[in-house]
């Protein structure tokens, strides 16, 4: 089958934007002049591959674009909110070199510490994309947090993830670029934690320590390098209709050091956070600056994200059309690993609990996983956690004597079959050999794994 294609031309400061379906893919060659998708620079002829993808080819000095293939929409949009965007990268950058000049006197190097709040589809994956490449190619290392365990951002849907960014993120498969997971030990595979929820809300106290568990990791890793100190940390948050009664981003705040909060798209969301940022002495030192909502971001449906997802998470395991990677059959023996849930499985959000009544100790229990058919299709975090020793029991104390709580994620496995007679799992891996002893953290989030 024939594609038409077609030539766009973009006047300096105007944007194409495009909605690819599922299914459908579209090629985007820059044929002259510059531009870039989220900050990432296009190559010049170079081909992009999209689908089931929006976006914005924005271009500040002018360009023209060759599209080829079939767009669910396509248009050129001058109004933009990109003069405020780098407004807040200059500013950031500001930050930055003052870090690096302390840095360089034998001073602390505190880069600027961005954390991204705003309603769900507001485009905060999109600034905190654009922020982390207009870094990056400013020669920055900054570390990217991704808080929202609603999307397989970085791996799988559930998790929470951090990662020093060292190379813009990939056009084609966005953050996944980094988390080849057979790239494990590279100085930027990203560090991984299995949440096994993509609400926050599911297990705030969970959440919490995982982010307690973040800062660790990366103070450690400031400590060790200051330009990566210098160059500071973008945090992005999952999208909330109601900061008032949040319980997650106020801890990530502190717990992450952040000292610029950004809310993209919501005057009352503005205002709200301001005050409670006033109210807290420790408050001192937070400025909540305001971002326009791009007329470009797109309200996306509940199916959409799933299929978004299930993208992802087949992206983890089988990688993109350009850059294919093997994943593994395996056969693995109920016997030889240990699965362990931290939180109950069912666990009503806070906010459905009668008023004054807090959360109980159970949202951090750990509790042993008896194999059965329910496991098909989970997504299951492969940790180094203790391995068992024959004889162990696979009963679990419920104060985390294994120390799993907070454990990175080596990677995931997908379920494919229980078979209770011969007591074994079969499972898909992106790496090959068999766990052995290993434990392996349950998570609520399926995937079901389709031909297309
Ligand atoms: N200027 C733009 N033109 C076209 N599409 C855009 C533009 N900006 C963002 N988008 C698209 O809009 C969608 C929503 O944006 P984004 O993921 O940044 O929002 P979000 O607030 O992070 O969403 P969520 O709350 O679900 O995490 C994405 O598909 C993104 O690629």
């Amino acid at each position: 089958m024939s594609s038409t294609t077609k030539e766009w031309t973009l006047q300096a400061g105007e944007e194409l934007r495009v909605e690819v379906d599922f299914g459908q893919s579209v090629e985007l060659r820059l044929v002259s002049g510059h531009a870039e998708y989220f900050g990432a620079e296009l190559g010049r002829e170079a081909v992009y591959t999209l689908s089931g993808e929006n976006g914005a080819v924005f271009s500040w000095e002018g360009c023209t674009l060759a599209v080829t293939g079939e767009c669910a929409s396509a248009y050129v949009a001058g109004e933009t909110p990109m003069a405020s965007f780098i407004n807040l990268h200059v500013a950031a950058q500001q930050r930055r070199a003052a870090a690096h000049r302390a840095a360089e006197a034998g001073g602390a190097a505190a880069g600027p510490r961005i954390l991204i709040v705003g309603p769900e589809d507001s485009g905060k994956t999109s600034l905190a994309r654009l922020l982390l490449n207009y870094a990056v190619r400013q020669g920055e290392t900054p570390v990217f947090v991704n808080l929202d365990p609603a999307d397989g951002k970085v791996t799988v849907p559930g998790t929470l993830a951090a990662m020093a960014m060292t190379k813009p993120v990939d056009i084609e498969c966005g953050f996944m670029g980094y988390a080849v997971p057979s790239s494990s030990g590279l100085p930027d595979a990203p560090l991984v934690w299995q949440f096994g929820h993509e609400d926050p809300a599911a297990n705030p106290q969970l959440f919490n320590l995982l982010v307690d568990g973040a800062a660790a990791a990366i103070g450690r890793r400031m400590a060790a390098d200051p330009w990566a100190a210098a160059s500071g940390v973008i945090v992005d948050t999952r999208g909330t209709s109601d900061l008032a009664q949040d319980k997650v981003v106020m801890h990530a705040v502190d717990a992450l050091g952040i000292d610029i909060v950004v809310v993209v798209g919501n005057e009352r969301m503005f205002s709200v956070l301001e005050k409670r940022m006033e109210a807290r002495s420790a408050g001192a030192g937070v400025s909540v600056v305001k971002m326009p909502r791009s007329g470009g971001v797109v309200d996306r449906t509940a199916l959409y994200k799933q299929q978004l997802n299930a993208k992802a998470v087949k992206q983890y395991f089988y990688g993109t059309p350009r850059e294919q990677v093997a994943s593994f059959s395996a056969v693995v023996n109920f016997d030889d690993i240990r699965i362990l849930r931290i939180g109950e499985d069912v666990v009503a959000p806070s906010s459905t609990l009668p008023l004054g009544e807090e959360r109980k100790i159970t949202d951090t229990l750990v509790s042993a996983v008896e194999p059965d058919e329910s496991l098909v299709h989970s997504l299951l975090a492969v940790t180094d956690g203790p391995r068992r020793t024959d004889g162990d029991s696979m009963a679990v104390d419920t104060a985390d004597p294994d120390g799993v709580i907070g454990i990175q994620a080596l990677g995931f496995v997908s379920v494919s079959k229980v078979e209770m007679d011969r007591r074994r799992l079969i499972i898909v891996s992106p790496v090959p050999g068999r766990l052995q002893k290993q434990v392996l953290l349950y998570g609520n989030t399926k995937w079901v794994e389709t031909a297309t």
